[in-house]
């Protein structure tokens, strides 16, 4: 579903991500671990469209990557808010979901507002909302068109358990019809999550497979185990 192959790129002289191959499947919740500044933001970046890459290809649904067709394909959640925060969070859903949807959109805003408990603040001017309410409108922003692909920077930060936990029952029962989830995340628990982690060291994939692949492969208990043993040292 995602393919890239071969991806590097640089800012200046510098190489952020380096040859990278990857590959998520159909359906699968895919998550990318790495210490802060090893190229997970770039990376996403590359795979939206929003940066071409100094080199290697990115393939969404068969199709290379950036192309306008696709765009409605895939829901993408950055970590920066791109929200118009003179509108209210139903105008911005509206303003996102008319992009894409004619018929069912006010089905699916409603449906938005209400997993992302925003529907009592949707008349609210989202300038006036808490950092957590605006990472909530941005879910729902990448979800109000019901895409066949969601590509998450860090969904969940500043978000409390409880919504966390729910966020997550929402991404496995999309999961469950067929949608793909690409997911960059530093939070161990979440990582336990999906069904394939890939993790980035210095623009370099050095590891990837399996939850319980992994903990077997370490001989350790927990992800945040396979992460310090990732991140530290030199593999
Ligand atoms: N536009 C840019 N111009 C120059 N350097 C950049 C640019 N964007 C990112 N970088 C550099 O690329 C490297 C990777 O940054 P990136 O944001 O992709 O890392 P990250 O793994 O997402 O970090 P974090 O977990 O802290 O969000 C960093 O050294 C960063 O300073």
């Amino acid at each position: 579903m995602i393919e890239l192959s071969r991806v590097t790129h640089t800012f200046g002289k510098k190489t952020v991500i380096e040859d990278v191959d990857l590959s998520v499947r159909k359906g699968e919740v895919f998550g990318l671990l790495g210490p802060s500044g090893s190229g997970k933001t770039t990376l996403v970046r590359i795979m939206t469209g929003m940066i071409e890459p100094s080199e290697g290809t990115v393939w969404l649904r068969e199709q290379q990557m950036p192309k306008r067709v696709l765009m409605k394909r895939f829901g993408y959640m950055a970590q920066e808010h791109a929200l118009y925060q003179e509108l209210t969070a139903k105008e911005n859903l509206d303003f996102f979901a008319s992009f894409y949807l004619r018929k069912k959109k006010k089905e699916r805003i409603d449906y938005c507002l209400q997993l992302t408990k925003l529907t009592e603040d949707k008349d609210r001017i989202v300038s006036t909302f808490s950092g957590g309410m605006k990472r909530r409108l941005s879910l729902a922003i990448a979800l109000v068109h019901d895409p066949e692909i969601l590509i998450l920077d860090e969904p969940t930060v500043g978000l409390d358990p409880v919504l966390r936990h729910e966020i997550w029952e929402e991404f496995h029962r999309l999961k469950n019809e067929g949608t793909t989830i690409f997911v960059t995340t530093h939070v161990m628990d979440e990582a336990e999550k999906c069904d394939r982690l890939a993790m980035l060291r210095d623009g370099r994939m050095i590891a990837s497979g399996s939850p319980s692949e992994w903990k077997e492969e370490l001989h350790v208990e927990s992800i945040e185990d396979v992460f310090l043993h990732y991140g530290r040292r030199k593999v």
